[in-house]
């Protein structure tokens, strides 16, 4: 008896979709400004030297055994010393719990099967918009969801006031979702001085902040300076919870590398809570995959590799950078009635354009360029062979 007849299609992905749409389309024009999955200039995917290197000191010594629930000692140590500062004192006092994730995908859904098991009647506060994904992980983990304001259409940055009062209306102890730098989809990130006064609020509130952080190196292009959030909410005296993750600032996309980490107030807490997020894993993917861990920890582990990595990554974000720039111009030589200041005024992997989800389409249709229906544009995605091309369409379809 086929008991799975009754199994509907299931929707396509709002993101990844697109990129199967993408694929799809025979037009020599087209264009993928869709998945956040970074391009050079020639449009083509980047494996970094600082990769190839690692992976040609690795290659024939690297053994199959498994890593044990908690992934790779070694790549999560360093993973920490990112997010928490090479001189931690919280590292230093063994009060993080943490595990090697598959990416950020898979540290941010074992936190929130974490949240679950042990916080059963918390619910999590996600703002709006945010990435698609997000929404589904909580979904499944069975933890319900509320809304923060963040985005503000009319001026096309962060809507602070809202924001402020959703953080003070917000039952004390409630669980925050904040992305910790190149928010997504927006690309609109608060400023330090909001960063401050967010962290100050969520203090007196007693909330638990969760910061998705899977860009770091990719806003500013210095890791340090795109982990300052972070930084300030532990000055702060938070405890928090990080997922971090490897795909974008060093190209690990496939190879599924992340961490998940907790800070808790003392060494027994942080073994309990690391236990415990092991018991989550086992019955899930029991350990995670050994080579993406081991090149994280070759890179990092290694002074010369770990500068060529910082050099690599800054050219990723200077490009998008310069990308923003050449958009905006070409839009404004154009002759476009709108203001496109916004282009170059977000931050990271993604614009958040503005356009309808009927301007999208027309895009998609018409011109074959392929971005998700929210408007938003991976700025990976544009080159200097296709911005013109990209502007142009732009500016028909919203003139
Ligand atoms: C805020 C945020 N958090 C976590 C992830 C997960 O990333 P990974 O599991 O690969 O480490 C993404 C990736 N989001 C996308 O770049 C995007 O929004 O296009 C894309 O990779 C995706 O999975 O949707 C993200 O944007």
């Amino acid at each position: 008896s086929s008991w799975w007849r009754s199994v509907e299609p299931a929707p396509k992905d709002p993101i990844l979709g697109v990129t199967e749409a993408f694929l799809a389309d025979p037009s020599p024009d087209k264009v993928n400004v869709g998945v956040g999955a970074y391009r050079d200039d020639n449009g083509k995917p980047v494996v970094l030297e600082c990769v190839r290197e690692a992976e040609r000191r690795i290659a024939g010594n690297q053994n199959m055994e498994y890593l044990p629930m908690g992934g790779s000692v070694k790549m999560v140590e360093e993973t920490l010393k990112l997010a928490y500062g090479e001189d931690s004192e919280f590292i230093k006092d063994k009060r993080i719990a943490a595990v090697q994730a598959l990416s950020g995908t898979g540290a941010c859904r074992l936190f929130a099967d974490f949240q679950k098991r042990f916080s059963p009647d918390s619910q999590i506060y996600i703002p709006v918009p945010t990435w698609a994904n997000h929404h589904n992980i909580w979904r499944d983990a069975h933890v319900p969801q509320r809304t923060y304001h963040y985005y503000h259409p009319e001026s096309k940055g962060l809507d602070f006031a809202a924001l402020m009062d959703d953080v003070k209306n917000a039952p004390n102890g409630s669980f925050f979702l904040l992305h910790a730098c190149a928010h997504n989809p927006t690309g609109v990130d608060p400023s330090e001085d909001q960063w401050r006064e967010i962290s100050y609020q969520i203090k007196v509130k007693g909330h638990f902040p969760f910061f998705d952080m899977a860009y770091q190196g990719f806003a500013s292009g210095d890791p340090e300076r795109d982990a300052k959030a972070i930084r300030i909410f532990l000055e702060d005296g938070h405890a928090i919870g990080i997922a971090q993750s490897y795909a974008k600032n060093m190209g690990l996309y496939g190879q599924r590398v992340g961490c998940l980490s907790v800070l808790c107030e003392d060494e027994k807490q942080a073994i309990a809570v690391k236990s415990q997020l092991q018991q989550l894993a086992r019955p899930m993917y029991s350990n995670p995959p050994v080579h993406g861990a081991l090149v994280v920890s070759t890179i990092l582990g290694d002074p010369e590799l770990k500068s060529l990595w910082l050099k690599e990554v800054k050219v990723m974000a200077d490009r998008i950078i310069g990308m923003r720039t050449a958009l905006r111009e070409n839009l404004e030589k154009l002759g476009s009635p709108l203001s496109w200041k916004h282009i170059t005024e977000q931050i990271g992997m993604f614009c958040y354009s503005g356009m309808t989800p009927e301007q999208v389409d027309q895009l998609t249709k018409e011109y074959h360029i392929y971005l998700t229906r929210n408007g938003r544009i991976s700025m990976a995605g544009v080159t200097t062979g296709n911005v013109g091309y990209l502007a142009n369409a732009i500016n028909e379809v919203t003139k």
